[in-house]
């Protein structure tokens, strides 16, 4: 399913907005299984409650490895998609590192440099809860891009609760973009940075996401990034 999305579309938001929603990529049955696996408790490494470390309020829980299939198909799926469009953006912003075509020899990377932890997580937020803006880099090595998927069915499940970008451009104030998902659908964004072509060639932006307050309810999200954590 992740190869018959439209690509081209997709490098176009991606390239003009920093992120690029991806329609429905999973079913409901798959996204309440994904969802259970939370509060199933085994078959992850660790578990962060985000007022603990001033991240925001709620919690979240990154997978041990081996990652449940669903998960692993995600990452190796999006891969060949996303490996052209990041090292596109690397080679614009001068920066050096290029990605391989198979998924397997980046993490052979990330893990020959102590980033040997796996990084795909879960999230989940009742009311009250939100995701402070942040970036998520575990390490020297970065993949530029990453997936979030909702679980949860908007106005059934929660209220609130939006996926927030923002962008800073070199000495401009913020822009901020809210994305809005259903259920079962991901959202394709810049990691850290993204290329921004200007009127004296091309530069780098800096983003970052987040989640605002839940209103009611609650909301499972299941993230997938690229690089794995030292
Ligand atoms: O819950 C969300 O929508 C955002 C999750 C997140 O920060 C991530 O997947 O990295
Ligand atoms: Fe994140």
């Amino acid at each position: 399913m992740i190869d018959a999305l439209d690509w081209a579309r997709i490098a176009e938001d991606l390239d003009t907005h920093g992120c690029a929603t991806t329609g429905s990529l999973l079913d409901e049955a798959t996204c309440a299984a994904l969802a259970a696996l939370y509060d199933a408790n085994q078959g992850f490494r660790s578990r962060i409650v985000m007022a603990r470390h001033g991240f925001g309020r709620g919690e979240y829980k990154y997978f041990a490895a081996p990652l449940p299939a669903p998960v692993a198909a995600l990452r190796t799926g999006f891969w060949p998609h996303l490996a052209p469009i990041a090292n596109r953006w690397n080679a614009a912003m001068g920066l050096a590192p290029r990605f391989p075509a198979d998924h397997g020899d980046f993490l052979a990377r990330c893990h020959a440099a102590g980033q040997t932890r796996p990084t795909p997580l879960l999230l989940r937020y009742a009311a009250g809860d939100y995701n402070c803006l942040h970036q998520d880099l575990y390490g020297e090595h970065v993949f530029p891009l990453q997936v979030a998927i909702l679980l949860s069915d908007p106005w059934r499940d929660f209220t609130g609760g939006e996926f927030v970008l923002t962008e800073q451009r070199p000495r401009m104030q913020s822009r901020a973009e809210v994305v809005p998902l259903r259920q079962g659908e991901g959202v394709i964004f810049a990691v850290h940075h993204r290329p921004v072509r200007g009127t004296r060639g091309t530069y780098r932006v800096n983003l970052r996401h987040g989640v605002s307050r839940v209103r009611s309810g609650r909301r499972h999200t299941l993230g997938v990034i690229f690089h794995d954590a030292a």
